[in-house]
């Protein structure tokens, strides 16, 4: 390994410090379940502990911070008498309903030594899809920040199937910071910055600065490290900070005893800037946290058209439909290859769509009537991929 990570890393301090990172007033800090846990895979409450201490310092300097947990499975295995994280839904489930009790308790108990207040919230893929439910999540979470509360968050992982899960909490602590309109994520996990490569082999080396996809480029992004303990590994983390990034959240990722001096703003970890562009929230919601209903397969003019020019799609462009989606629900629109290139809100019905395509609004409008000279999908409804 390079540099092995620890706050006596000696490429750590450089005297400067990064200001996107000091002038941050509302921060998300997702933790990984192998940050919490001791080797055995059991609770590791100096560790938790030592979270707990930096965030509330963070609190008492009027920070708001909301921190996403993972480690309910984790934690729920030793009382359950399991040795390794389970294969099986049921049981991961099981461990989590044991574990998020075991959890929420040990960080009610740490940060009550600082006179504060935690909330639970559990949330689905729905809580953030949905656009009722993503509202409610953070009506919730705004009043517990402003209830001077430290929302602590999970995935609820006791309801969630296999289909509608979140899975990783990297994509749901990018998800939450774009909800709460944080000001930074740092995401805190066991390898203490992004690598060029696996950070084990010797000619990996740390990667400071992400400013744009350029500096990933060529960059080798693994798996989780330590086995049975965490689950996206890098690849999780990084499309997590592309999501934050993107919407112009700044995101450190580091180690969990670097906490403290990364939200010093030191350079320690990797910070990826965030993008200057920012979409508005509607936008944003439907690039990343819709599921779509369907597909409308596009001609080689439709992509230009809607890709490179920035247009509506009309009928005319669109040479077949897949899926059972009604107006108003988001859909992807792909090329001929069946790639996606951008998702939108449709306008019309999927029954109603194979008697239109390839004619032009004029042609529809005549035959069918005014209501039909409507765009497919408008172009302030769309966002490209
Ligand atoms: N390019 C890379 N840079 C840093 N770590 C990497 C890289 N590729 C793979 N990894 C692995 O990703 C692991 C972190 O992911 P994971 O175990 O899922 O953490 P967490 O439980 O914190 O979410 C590291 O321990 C490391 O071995
Ligand atoms: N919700 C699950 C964690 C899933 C997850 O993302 O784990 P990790 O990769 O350790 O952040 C739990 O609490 O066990």
């Amino acid at each position: 390994m390079g540099t092995p990570p620890g706050p006596a890393d000696p490429t750590a301090q450089n005297g400067r410090v990064r200001l996107a990172v000091t002038s941050a007033r509302r921060v998300v800090v997702k933790i990984g379940s192998s940050s919490l846990t001791t080797a055995s895979g059991g609770l590791d409450d100096a560790r938790v502990d030592a979270l707990v201490d930096t965030l509330a310092r963070l609190a008492a300097d009027g920070r708001e911070v909301v921190l996403v947990s993972s480690g309910a499975i984790a934690a729920g295995l030793a009382p359950l008498g399991l040795s390794r994280r389970p294969r099986d839904l049921a049981t991961q489930q099981a461990a989590a309903s044991v574990g998020q009790g075991l959890l929420i308790g040990r960080y009610a108990a740490g940060f009550a030594r600082h006179r504060l207040t935690v909330g639970q919230v559990l949330l689905t893929v729905d809580d953030v899809t949905r656009r009722a439910h993503y509202r409610n999540a953070y009506r919730t979470l705004r009043k517990l920040l402003d209830l001077r509360a430290v929302p602590i968050v999970n995935e609820n992982d006791t309801v969630a199937t296999e289909e509608i899960r979140f899975g990783d909490n990297d994509r749901l602590a990018a998800l939450v910071a774009a909800l709460v309109h944080a000001e930074l994520l740092v995401l805190l996990s066991d390898v203490d910055a992004l690598w060029t490569g696996d950070p084990a082999r010797p000619e990996s080396t740390r990667i400071t600065d992400v400013r744009d996809e350029r500096d990933l480029a060529g960059v080798q992004i693994g798996g989780a490290g330590r086995a049975g303990v965490g689950t996206g590994g890098m690849v999780t983390k990084v499309e997590a900070a592309r999501i934050a990034t993107g919407f112009g959240i700044p995101v450190v990722l580091t180690a969990a005893p670097l906490a403290a001096a990364a939200l010093a703003g030191d350079e320690v970890g990797t910070l990826f800037h965030a993008e200057r562009r920012r979409p508005t929230a509607r936008l944003f919601w439907l690039a990343h946290a819709t599921t779509p209903r369907g597909r409308l397969h596009l001609d080689a003019g439709a992509v230009a058209a809607v890709v490179g020019r920035r247009k509506s799609l009309l009928p005319a462009g669109i040479t077949a439909v897949d899926g059972a989606f009604t107006a108003g629900d988001p859909v992807d629109l792909v090329d001929a290859g069946g790639a996606p290139v951008a998702r939108g809100l449709v306008n019309y019905d999927a029954v109603e769509l194979p008697g239109l395509l390839g004619r032009s609004t004029g042609e529809l409008a005549a035959a069918l009537g005014p209501a039909y000279e409507r765009e497919v999908v408008h172009r302030d409804d769309l966002v490209l991929l």
